[in-house]
């Protein structure tokens, strides 16, 4: 049995509870409790700890009062040591570590709670979770998703002293499997996420730089052969003088992005950034504080420093907006705001935002009757409607298309190191292609001839199904100069060119167009065709 003294040390006596005792073992107890025999023989009120009397058969049992063993225990050595030790464990991590029952109440908090959280130790412990988090002195408590769980979790945490903290917390069991306790370490990630979203800020400018440098290298060279885009290209060189908004509008893939962005680089703001924003990849509810920037902590999960928007980053520069119709009433309106004042207010912010951005605009879409459905704001139409400049489908401007074709031939046989050419009869045929993808569709499928075709001498038959014969013929037919015998002789013609490239003589040939001998070698004596 252990003897506790007030001073909180202890002397362990060989005698159990309710033991029958003799005299020399009362006889040690006395001289460590320092009373006389008497004395001992009748404690059992207000003394250190209560004594049963000795009955006459010498049987000695000991009570002592919980509220003065708990004392007892805090004062004993083994008792220090051990709460020296768990707190030099909590301190040592350099993470703030806090403890918590299974009630919620704060039980321990390492030292540095005062650094991390901005409350001191003595606030923090003895206080429930759930009243920290009402207080909002933490954004979430991670102690409260392991009490909804039971499980481990992870969370991050922003602090009233606005730290971000990386927060796992432990549920600790005991034996009988019930919560006893919560372990909650928490990392202090501020420094680690202002240099992530530092690092982003860089690459977004090296992607912007490695733009800027590209933009006059000759994947970028723009065709222009037809008349209709030469007017085009004429027409913007004049209007990159003025500072005048332009929309552009016309099918998808038709060169608008292309046309946009020489519009700035012959304008004087050719030295500054030109930003290219397509509304319709950014999520609506992101757009505005891409668009607008944002100031310190303005909403939940956005960058604690704050973020420049988009249309700051464009200062004295141009900002595309391609695919404008996307664009959200609520942003239109302060899009709008922008466009007439030059100056706007970021998410969050009480001081306005000045800025000498020229605006280009795009669409595929048809904005008239946006507005007319209520889809588009009007003002914000007529506002971007200053110089509207319709780029035409390729199948209303065939003349370009054989240039684009060589264009593309060259960068991508640059690209994968090939030196793929086109025979005439592929060129006529793409040339005659309706092209609902636009140069954007043409571009695609000479990159794909480029890297798939096994032979170097692109003919018909290496081009996609799709594009061999049918379209050809519905494209002049749509031009209704032809009559019809001369489109069939024409289609007939294409026919023979085909098959001869896969034929070794008149029989082969006669095999795969199904008629005789004599008719197909009338009919390449018609068109002027030898077999090779
Ligand atoms: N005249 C041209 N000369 C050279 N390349 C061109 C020309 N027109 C378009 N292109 C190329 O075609 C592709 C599509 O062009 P762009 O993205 O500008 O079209 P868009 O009309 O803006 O399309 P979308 O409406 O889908 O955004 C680009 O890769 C571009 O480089």
């Amino acid at each position: 049995m252990l003897i506790l003294k007030k001073d909180g040390t202890s002397y362990k006596a060989e005698i159990e509870k309710g033991e029958k005792v003799d005299f020399p073992k009362v006889a040690e107890l006395l001289k460590h409790t320092r009373k006389s025999a008497s004395s001992l023989c009748s404690i059992g009120e207000g003394g250190d700890f209560h004594l049963q009397k000795l009955d006459s058969e010498n049987t000695l049992a000991s009570q002592i009062e919980p509220g003065l063993l708990e004392n007892y225990v805090r004062k004993s050595s083994l008792y220090r040591s051990i709460e020296e030790e768990l707190k030099f464990i909590l301190d040592s991590t350099g993470e703030l570590v806090t403890i918590v029952n299974n009630q919620g109440l704060v039980e321990r908090v390492s030292s540095n709670c005062k650094q991390i959280m901005g409350i001191e130790v003595d606030e923090f412990v003895g206080r429930s979770i759930f009243e920290l988090e009402k207080s909002g002195i933490v954004s979430l408590s991670s102690t409260k998703k392991v009490l909804e769980t039971m499980r481990e979790v992870t969370i991050t945490q922003m602090t009233r002293g606005n730290r971000r903290l990386y927060v796992q917390g432990y549920p600790i069991f005991n034996e009988n499997g019930s919560l006893e306790k919560i372990l909650n370490i928490s990392r202090d990630v501020t420094e680690e996420s202002i240099l992530r979203e530092r690092l982003k800020q860089t690459e977004r400018e090296m992607e912007l730089l490695s733009k800027e440098a590209n933009k006059d290298s000759k994947d970028r060279k723009i065709i222009v052969k037809s008349l209709k885009i030469e007017e085009i290209y004429y027409l913007l060189n004049r209007v990159a003088k003025t500072d005048a908004t332009v929309l552009f509008l016309g099918e998808t893939g038709v060169g608008k992005g292309v046309f946009a962005q020489h519009l700035h680089n012959v304008s004087d703001r050719k030295d500054s950034p030109f930003i290219n924003v397509n509304c319709s990849v950014l999520p609506e509810h992101l757009i505005e504080s891409e668009l607008f920037g944002y100031g310190k902590g303005s909403f939940t999960g956005a960058n604690i420093q704050g973020k420049k928007g988009l249309i700051e980053a464009a200062d004295h520069g141009t900002l595309f907006l391609d695919e404008i119709g996307e664009l959200p009433l609520q942003t239109q309106a302060k899009l709008l705001q922008v466009l007439q004042e030059k100056s706007f207010m970021p998410i969050g912010k009480t001081a306005p935002v000045t800025v000498d951005v020229r605006f280009i605009a795009a669409t595929n879409k048809n904005l008239e009757e946006m507005v007319e459905k209520g889809e588009f704001r009007s003002d914000l139409y007529y506002r971007l409607n200053v110089v509207p400049i319709t780029v035409p489908p390729l199948r209303e401007r065939q003349e370009d298309i054989p240039f684009l074709l060589q264009h593309f031939l060259e960068v991508f046989n640059n690209r994968y190191n090939r030196s793929c050419s086109l025979s005439l009869e592929v060129i006529e045929q793409l040339t005659h292609y309706r092209w609902p993808g636009n140069v954007r569709e043409l571009q695609n499928v000479i990159e794909r001839i480029v890297i798939t075709s096994p032979k170097l001498s692109i003919e018909l038959t290496d081009l996609p199904p799709s594009m061999r014969r049918i379209n050809s013929y519905s494209n002049s037919a749509e031009t209704g100069n032809e009559s019809l015998k001369d489109r069939m002789d024409r289609c007939e013609k294409e026919i023979l060119l085909e098959t001869i490239k896969k034929s070794k003589n008149l029989y082969e040939m006669s095999k795969f167009l199904k008629q005789d001998i004599s008719t197909i070698s009338r009919k390449l004596k018609k068109h002027n065709l030898t077999l090779q």
